[in-house]
């Protein structure tokens, strides 16, 4: 898809190619200091996480593995369902290791608050959220997260992994959308 095709269809930018790219940095440089010497698992939590996953994990020096989920509550539309469905499970025993989960955005904070409780049953040494959105004015449930790219407004946002219906994923910034692409 070009750029140019989905130009139309988006209101706003909230945060830059190059914004992302340096916040990345500052929370590698973090997730690297806060792990030195001690194991270090990534889940990324599929699809939306993809984009920060990749992009996070090469900018760590630290030699971790990377596992993946899928859960899904949003379906195809822009709120949650609140229900969480596991539809793809992790390949890893999560016996003793040191957890990260990464996601691209926590907004009512219920699919995070559910991933946690499960994978914390699976016995892991820590369990730690790493996410590059999140929005405050959202929440309906607290969810302690370690490492925090950006809040931003109760907004439907796309972009840098998050769809619309599928859609807007491979956006590499995070915008929000024109009236007219929901209707
Ligand atoms: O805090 P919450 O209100 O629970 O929302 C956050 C979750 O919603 C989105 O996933 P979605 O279900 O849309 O799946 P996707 O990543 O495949 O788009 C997003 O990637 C988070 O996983
Ligand atoms: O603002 C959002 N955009 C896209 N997907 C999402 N999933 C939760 N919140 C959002
Ligand atoms: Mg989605």
């Amino acid at each position: 898809m070009d750029q140019s095709d989905v130009a139309g269809d988006l209101a706003n930018i909230l945060l830059t190619e190059e914004e992302i790219s340096a916040k990345l940095d500052e929370l590698a440089a973090k997730i690297d200091a806060d792990y030195a010497g001690q194991d270090l698992l990534l889940v990324g939590v599929l699809k939306g996480a993809v984009m920060a996953m990749a992009d996070l994990a090469r900018r760590l020096h630290h030699p971790v593995q990377m596992d993946w989920m899928a859960v899904s509550s949003y379906g195809s539309g822009t709120k949650s369902s609140g229900v969480v469905r596991i539809l793809k499970d992790l390949d890893a025993d999560l016996t003793g290791r040191n957890v990260l989960i990464v996601e691209d955005i926590i907004d009512s904070g219920l699919t995070l608050s559910w991933l946690v409780a499960n994978l914390r049953s699976r016995g892991p040494a820590s369990v730690e959220i790493a996410t590059m959105l999140r929005k405050p004015d959202a929440a309906k449930v607290e969810v302690d997260v370690r490492y925090v790219g950006f809040d931003i407004p109760n907004e439907f946002v796309v972009g840098y992994g998050l769809d619309y219906a599928e859609k807007y994923r491979n956006l590499p910034f995070v915008g929000t959308l024109a009236p007219h692409v929901y209707s």
